[in-house]
């Protein structure tokens, strides 16, 4: 098969009542964004620090950042277009974030994005951010909440710092329960990692070399975070307390059917899965960019270079995660060491991960049938 050459460009969707903290969470986004350039959405320039940053130039409701970051004021009418500006190549954006507050509901927002025919374009989760101070008070006023907490993908529980240790667990536990398979995290003036949102830059032309991490030096950085004796990479304030990080490598390929049972049945709080899969005899061409955020699923082949090294290499990440079970589950996916000789029963096994490759060439029905795929399970229901 011939892989899409389009890059694609993961939108994050921002939710949250008012004043829970999302522009809070934003503006820490933007300061620690290593390298990486941020397009946000949002309704108005007001509460974004970007006096601290420079503006290097503004154009309508458009201003560009000293910093590779770009901020457009939207209502949601002007949503496509503005996505469209954002995701030009000139742009050279790495993630772009929607700020949902004054738009249609956070699932409505969802919807447009896995139904927009833009193809620069991959739904990158819905995050939504939690005042914990005022989750009963804010539950009472707007019981639409417990809506937007079920098709979350990510929960930031913001605000710890004003509830107390035993009220923070029953809030986590609350919150836990209306977000089903959402990962939930707890934090204090919106200090997550970015990671949890986007991959740190790989810019190929040595600019901002502070962003510049390869898949090997985040699987590095994921151990020296969990021995805490490294620095230098401005993960310093424990801002991965909160969750867990597994990796995984196997120089043997996986089998595309055992590798999607596990996909399919993968454990409350893994809220992310990236990485590259080698898919074995199902396709000895290409190698496949795993992208997972909560139930999101994509995979997008690419050709494996001249002399590359054949590996599948995964990393996790979720809050209150079983490292064992996930590498167990894992090691279980390996093909069988002997290819099988049934050609046409490798192609099948391979159906249930194209499912999950963009397409844009597609034709109108299996289109169709694909942007179907891309819904997650609760957006769908909801
Ligand atoms: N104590 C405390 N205050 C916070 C925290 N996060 C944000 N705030 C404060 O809460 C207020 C609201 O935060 P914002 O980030 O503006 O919230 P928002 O969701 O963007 O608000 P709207 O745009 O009005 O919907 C601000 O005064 C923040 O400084 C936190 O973790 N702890």
């Amino acid at each position: 098969m011939t892989p899409p050459r389009i890059p694609q460009i993961p939108v994050v969707v921002l939710a949250g009542f008012l004043g829970s903290g999302k522009t809070t969470l934003l503006n820490h986004l933007l300061r620690n964004r290593a390298g990486t350039r941020i397009g946000v959405i949002v309704n108005d320039f007001g509460a974004i620090e970007i006096d601290a940053m420079t503006v290097s130039g503004q154009v309508g409701s458009t201003v560009s950042l000293g910093n590779g970051c770009l901020c457009c004021a939207v209502d949601a009418s002007e949503l496509d277009t503005f996505l469209e500006t954002l995701t030009r190549p000139s742009a050279r954006l790495d993630v772009i974030v929607i700020e949902a507050s004054g738009l249609a509901e956070p699932q409505e927002l969802v919807r447009m994005l896995l139904a927009s025919d833009n193809p620069h374009i991959l739904y990158g989760g819905l995050v939504e951010v939690v005042d914990a101070a005022e989750f009963d008070a804010t539950r009472q006023r707007h019981p639409e909440l417990d809506r937007h907490l079920a098709v979350a993908d990510l929960v930031v529980l913001n605000k710890t710092d004003r509830v107390g240790e035993a009220e923070r667990e029953r809030l986590r536990a609350a919150v836990a329960e209306l977000s089903g398979p959402a990962a939930v995290i707890s934090a204090e003036h919106g200090r997550i990692d970015p990671e949890l949102l986007f991959d740190p830059a790989l810019r190929p032309d040595g600019e901002e070399t502070a962003g510049q991490l390869s898949f090997e030096d985040l699987l590095r950085q994921e151990e020296c975070d969990e021995h805490e004796e490294c620095d230098g990479h401005g993960h310093a304030d424990h801002l991965h307390a909160a969750y867990e990080s597994v990796d995984f490598t196997a120089d043997v390929p996986m089998d595309p059917r055992r590798f999607m049972a596990f996909l399919d049945s993968r454990p409350e709080g893994l809220y992310r899965i990236k990485g590259f899969v080698d898919f074995g005899a199902g396709d000895r061409d290409n190698t496949y960019a795993l992208h997972a955020v909560g139930r999101f699923l994509r995979f997008v082949p690419r050709p494996w270079a001249r002399g590359e090294q054949r590996l599948t290499q995964l990393v996790m990440i979720g809050a209150g995660i079983d490292a064992a079970a996930l590498h167990e589950g894992l090691a279980a996916c390996r093909a069988e060491q002997e290819p099988q000789p049934d050609a046409p029963a490798t192609e099948r096994a391979m159906w249930g991960v194209l499912r999950y490759v963009p397409e844009p060439a597609r034709d109108g029905d299996a289109a169709a049938g694909e942007a179907e795929a891309d819904v997650p399970e609760a957006a769908a229901e909801a």
